[in-house]
């Protein structure tokens, strides 16, 4: 294979399926996504409309010969493909299924890339008759927007493969970025220490959600944007940190479970976008246009971050 599979299959074609499949088609590959549900298919169809209109406005090249075809017929999705990334819910037991489906349907060669959030793969590998073929790929949402893929292997992930995948993922001008293996990987770990504390301090009634959000993107997210943490604390001052860590890293909040709060909304039926309520209420045609503000924003975001030093 060179850099880029001729054939990529995409398993699941749900949140993260069609992003990903574009993706991949817009750098010159033939995808093909699959899903069991033909109504994902049917939503993954229209999602796609949208998203290859924001590719579109995105400076990237788009290469020729790229295509996604949709379908609910897994031999045909898997028929020559030398790449299958899949994307089914986060559940252990399901991804271990689909695995075993697939392998009972393709050759010893075809990579298998997971975008789990953070299940480790070598737990997912351990039912597999190839594990030395499967390997982690986490795209963060939405997709075909975040130029950023962590590429996790697990035990028994063959070095050639991790070598390849980067191959991959530089071929459709994403950064790939190697980590060892952990749970949650590197940026749900940080993501999540982030929202541990954001959900505590609207617990307790320190800020209000309109607050927080305006903190958040002002004050953390704005600043990492353009720089990581790590040369952060050059800027802050090594010594600051200690100063501040010293006193407030032992008062930050360690539970360890789901907030009861959100436990409680999501009985209720309050997942967020997709039931038109969460952690904001929305009325009719407000999730759209919030979507829309969102990928604007993103797009501006994105165009005015590449045209910056890398510092
Ligand atoms: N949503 C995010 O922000 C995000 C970001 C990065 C990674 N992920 C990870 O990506 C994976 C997919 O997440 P999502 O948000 O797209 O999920 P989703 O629930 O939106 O979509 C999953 C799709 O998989 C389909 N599916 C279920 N069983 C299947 C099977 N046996 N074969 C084929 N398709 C099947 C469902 O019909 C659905 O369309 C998860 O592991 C998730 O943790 C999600
Ligand atoms: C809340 C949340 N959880 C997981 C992920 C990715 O795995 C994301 C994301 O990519 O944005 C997220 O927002």
């Amino acid at each position: 294979m060179s850099s880029l599979p001729t054939i990529a299959t995409v398993i699941g074609s749900g949140t993260m399926g069609p992003g990903i499949a574009a993706t991949l088609a817009r750098a010159g590959a033939t995808v093909r996504l699959y899903d069991i549900s033909p109504d994902a298919i049917a939503r993954a169809e229209a999602a796609y409309d949208v998203v290859r209109g924001v590719l579109e406005s995105v400076d990237s090249p788009s290469a020729p010969g790229g295509s996604v075809s949709f379908g609910t017929d897994l031999d045909a999705a898997l028929a020559d493909t030398e790449l299958i990334i899949e994307a089914v819910p986060e559940k252990l037991e399901l991804k271990q299924k689909v695995f075993a489906d697939l392998e009972a349907r393709i050759g010893d060669d075809v990579i298998i890339a997971t975008n789990t959030s953070g299940i480790p793969i070598t737990t997912m590998a351990e039912s597999m008759t190839v594990p030395a073929r499967l390997i982690g790929m986490h795209w963060s949402n939405p997709p075909h927007l975040i130029p950023m893929i962590e590429v996790i292997p697990g035990e028994k992930t063959s070095s050639e493969l991790v070598d390849q995948l980067i191959e991959i993922v530089k071929a459709f001008n994403y950064v790939p970025v190697l980590e060892k293996e952990i749970p949650g990987f590197v940026e749900n770990r940080v993501l999540y220490a982030i929202l541990r504390e954001c959900m505590a301090l609207l617990e307790e009634g320190i800020v209000t959600p309109e607050g927080l959000d305006a903190c958040v993107k002002w004050g953390i997210g704005y600043k990492l944007s353009v720089v990581g943490p790590t040369r952060l604390l050059d800027m802050a001052g090594l010594d600051i940190y200690q100063a501040v860590s010293g006193y407030l890293n032992k008062d930050l909040d360690a539970s360890t479970d789901t907030p009861q709060f959100i436990k409680d909304k999501i009985a209720a039926g309050q997942l967020g976008f997709k039931t038109n309520g969460g952690m904001y209420e929305y009325g009719d045609g407000d999730v759209d246009a919030k979507r829309k503000e969102i990928i604007t924003g993103l797009i501006a975001a994105r165009k005015t971050l590449a045209s910056i030093p890398n510092v």
